[in-house]
């Protein structure tokens, strides 16, 4: 059956002539662009070009320099600084952090670390560099949010690590999420297909999607 404008569901997030700037210099933009449920856009550029800058600005952290965004619907921003306490066990951890929005059983978190090999009773500045990142999946795979912000989140993950967030990014997209990332070292290849967006400071006019 043809499908009208109607019908469509509405884009996770639009951009408008966004414009990012840091220290008087412009970054990237003006960004105007419309991503769809189940799209995913990949950022890339390199070190210094504003991926970050971005990400932070979409999830709502940061003013734009000019124009503006709108998303539809709750974002998951998982960045380089995670809101978790190293004296803190992960278990602990998860019920501050995810407690914040709803409290998710202490029985799911613990059959969540378990299945993720993460220790659940040390003190997170125990654990390696990969375990935290595994932490760092937990949002994604316990709170379902429509919007996915993620910077690098390949960082520090081994093979089994990639291949879970792989899984939880096909998934997100196919039941109407999507989502935004950066990844220096490319796409592992068991992730879902994303256009390409290299920033820099020129426009860029474009619908990610549908
Ligand atoms: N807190 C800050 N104050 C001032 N300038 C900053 C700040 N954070 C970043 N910058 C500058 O903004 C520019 C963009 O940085 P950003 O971290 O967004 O780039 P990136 O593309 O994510 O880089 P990388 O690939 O190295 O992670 C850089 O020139 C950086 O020096």
């Amino acid at each position: 059956m043809m499908q009208t404008g109607r019908e469509m569901p509405p884009p996770r997030l639009v951009l408008r002539g966004m414009v990012g700037v840091r220290q008087g210099r412009r970054l990237w933009g003006p960004l105007t662009l419309a991503l769809s449920a189940g799209s995913a856009l990949h950022l890339q550029g390199p070190n210094g070009s504003g991926k970050t800058t971005l990400l932070r600005t979409l999830a709502g952290l940061r003013a734009p320099a000019a124009g503006h965004c709108e998303r539809d619907g709750e974002a998951w921003f998982i960045g380089h600084a995670l809101p978790l306490a190293d004296e803190l066990d992960a278990l602990a951890n998860l019920r501050g952090w995810l407690g914040l929005s709803a409290r998710v059983d202490d029985a799911v978190l613990q059959a969540w670390l378990d299945q993720m090999q993460v220790p659940r009773q040390r003190p997170l500045r125990q654990l390696s560099a990969g375990q935290r990142r595994r932490l760092a999946l937990a949002p994604l795979a316990l709170q379902p949010r429509p919007l996915w912000l993620l910077d690098e989140p390949f960082d520090a993950l081994d093979a089994a690590g990639q291949s879970a967030l792989c899984a939880l990014a096909q998934s997100h997209l196919a039941s109407g999420g999507a989502l935004v990332l950066s990844a220096h070292q490319g796409l592992p290849a068991g992730f879902p297909a994303c256009e390409a967006l290299r920033l820099g400071p020129a426009d860029w006019v474009g619908t990610v999607g549908q």
